[in-house]
């Protein structure tokens, strides 16, 4: 029975702000929020965990299919992202995480075998999906979608600040290397690449405020769903 649940996606690069914006949005219209990337990004760490080739296609599906995550928040709201029991947020958000998950993500057995675990994120009263393939594989139905971009530059500007805030040393150069080079293989790949969905409203919020970021995707949404 098709499903009438709303989905709204929101695909780009990294560093483009799909989790920042993603997050607000859903919180603003009160809906459900998946964050496709940390999925991969947990498998790609589960994987290392367990001493797994990461261009060993089967047995990294193998992993994917045996990891357990699960989306939590600490006591003063801020998301927490549990592998296999343990609390891995701040080691996912590393760029080594990021480079694991962009190798491992491009292994089409790896995709089928996490395909169930993201549809169930569709949920009422909404779901705000967030990723590379949400508005072209996985929900490929659904009745909004975004595809958020900004500069190469800016989006290594934005990540140096993130991690810098966050106590991490990083290097502009090498970030900004590593970001292009992650767009590459994610917009390379055979399997579900890193492109808008062809109905994808596109959003390039280079120089752009998160708060103008933010009002620009509620405004793709009809009147009838942005009020709570
Ligand atoms: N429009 C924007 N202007 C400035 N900084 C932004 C903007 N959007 C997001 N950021 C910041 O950029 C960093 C990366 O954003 P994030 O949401 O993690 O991106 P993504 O999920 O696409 O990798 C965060 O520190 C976030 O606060
Ligand atoms: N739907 C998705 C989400 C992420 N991936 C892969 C490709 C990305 O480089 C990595 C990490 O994704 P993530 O969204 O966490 O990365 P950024 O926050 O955008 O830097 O996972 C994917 O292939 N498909």
């Amino acid at each position: 029975m098709p499903t009438t649940i709303p989905v709204l996606t929101i695909d780009g690069p990294s560093g483009s702000g799909k989790g920042t914006i993603s997050r607000a949005v859903a919180d603003r219209l009160g809906w459900h929020y998946l964050d496709s990337g940390a999925i991969y990004r947990a498998v790609g760490l589960a994987a290392a965990w367990e001493s797994i080739d990461l261009s060993d296609p089967d047995a990294v599906a193998a992993c994917a299919a045996r990891t357990e995550i699960r989306f939590e928040s600490d006591d003063a709201g801020e998301p927490r992202v549990i592998v296999n029991g343990k609390d891995a947020t701040h080691q996912l958000r590393m760029e080594t995480a990021g480079a694991a998950a962009s190798a491992i993500a491009a292994h089409p057995p790896v995709r089928t075998a996490l395909l169930d675990l993201q549809k169930r994120f569709r949920r009422a009263p909404g779901l705000v999906a967030d990723g590379r393939d949400m508005g072209t594989v996985i929900f490929p139905d659904a009745g909004y979608k975004v595809f958020l971009t900004a500069s190469a530059e800016e989006r290594a500007k934005r990540r140096y600040k993130q991690l810098k805030d966050k106590g991490v040393s990083v290097n502009l150069d090498s970030l900004l290397h590593e970001i292009a080079a992650r767009d590459e293989r994610d917009a390379g790949r055979a399997v579900a690449p890193l492109k808008p969905a062809l109905d994808a409203v596109l959003l390039d919020s280079t120089g752009m405020p998160i708060t103008e970021v933010i009002e620009r995707v509620l405004a793709v949404l009809p009147d009838s769903l942005r009020r709570r």
